[in-house]
C-alpha cells in the first residue's frame, strides 16, 4: 500500500515548470530519498505534499486519500511531518519550550508532557531541555527539529537536507535516528545531498531533473546509471 503518491503533477511558477508530469509513488514503511542537481524542483515537490504550495494541476494521495485540496494543517493533521533545512526553532526559547510549540496543537497536559519526554529521550537532549535552543550545538538544533517534528507520531516525515552541515558523527547519529524511527513504522521521504548517507539509509532512491523524475532505483542502481551520473552525480566520463 502507498503512502504517498501523486498523479501527472505540475506546477508552473509564472510559466516556468518546477514539476512537470510527477508520477511519485512510495511505499508505507519506506525510507526513500529524493536527489537532482539544484533547482530540479525537490523543496517544490516538499512544499506540493505539505500543501505550501498548489498544483497547476494533478492529485496528491496520502495513504490512497486525495489530499490535493487539503490545507498544511490539515495534512498535519492527517499525518504528515516535515523538517525543513532551514532551521525552524525559537532560539530564545528553551528546549521544552520548542517541544512544546511543536505539540501543544495536539497534545495537552500530562498526554503533552509525556509526549515531550519521549520525543527528547529520542533525540537525546533530555539533558538540554532548560537550555535555550540558541546554545545548541548545530547537529542538536538539528536534532531538536527532529524531535519537533515526530513528537505528534506522524505517518510520514518529509526531511529536507536533515544532514547538512553536520559532522560526519552527527551524520552518522542522523541516519541512526531514522532507521529507528523507521523500525518504528514511520515513512520517510529525505531530500539529501551527501550519497553516503543516502547509502546508508534508502531503501530506494528517486532522481529528479527539471521538474521531473529522471530515474528510480536502488542506490545501486543510480550510481550505475550514467544518466544519472551524467546530470548530477559529476562521475560519467564526458570526454567520448
Ligand atoms: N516561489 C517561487 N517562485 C518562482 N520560482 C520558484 C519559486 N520556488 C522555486 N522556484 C524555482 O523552481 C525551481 C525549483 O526550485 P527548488 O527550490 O524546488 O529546487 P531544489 O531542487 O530544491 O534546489 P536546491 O537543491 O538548490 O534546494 C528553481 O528554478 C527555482 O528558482
Amino acid at each position: 500500500m502507498t503512502i504517498l503518491r501523486t498523479e501527472k503533477l505540475y506546477k508552473h511558477f509564472d510559466g516556468v515548470k518546477v514539476a512537470q508530469d510527477v508520477n511519485f509513488s512510495m511505499e508505507h514503511g519506506e525510507i526513500r530519498c529524493l536527489i537532482g542537481p539544484n533547482g530540479a524542483g525537490k523543496s517544490t515537490f516538499f512544499k506540493l505534499v505539505l500543501g505550501e504550495h498548489q498544483p497547476s494541476s494533478g492529485e496528491i494521495y496520502f495513504s490512497d486519500q486525495k489530499i490535493t485540496k487539503l490545507r498544511s494543517f490539515e495534512r498535519v493533521k492527517q499525518g504528515i511531518a516535515v523538517k525543513f533545512q532551514v532551521p525552524g526553532i525559537f532560539s530564545e526559547l528553551s528546549v521544552w519550550q520548542n517541544m512544546q510549540i511543536a505539540v501543544q496543537n495536539h497534545l495537552h497536559g500530562d498526554s503533552m508532557t509525556s509526549a515531550i519526554d519521549k520525543a527528547l529521550a529520542f533525540v537525546r537532549l533530555t539533558d538540554k531541555a532548560g537550555e535555550l535552543a540558541g546554545e545548541l550545538s548545530h547537529g542538536e538544533q538539528q536534532w531538536l527539529e527532529i524531535g519537533m517534528a515526530v513528537s505528534t507520531e506522524p505517518r510520514l516525515l518529509l526531511l529536507d537536507e536533515p544532514t547538512a552541515g553536520m559532522t560526519p558523527e552527527e551524520t552518522a547519529r542522523t541516519g541512526e535516528m531514522i532507521q529507528e524511527l523507521n523500525r518504528k513504522g514511520m515513512s520517510i521521504l529525505a531530500v539529501e545531498h551527501d550519497m553516503e548517507f543516502v547509502r546508508q539509509i534508502a531503501h530506494k532512491v528517486t532522481v529528479l531533473n527539471f521538474g521531473e523524475i529522471f530515474a528510480e532505483g536502488t542506490i545501486n542502481e543510480i550510481e550505475a546509471n550514467e544518466e544519472v551520473a551524467r546530470i548530477y552525480l559529476g562521475t560519467a566520463d564526458d570526454d567520448e
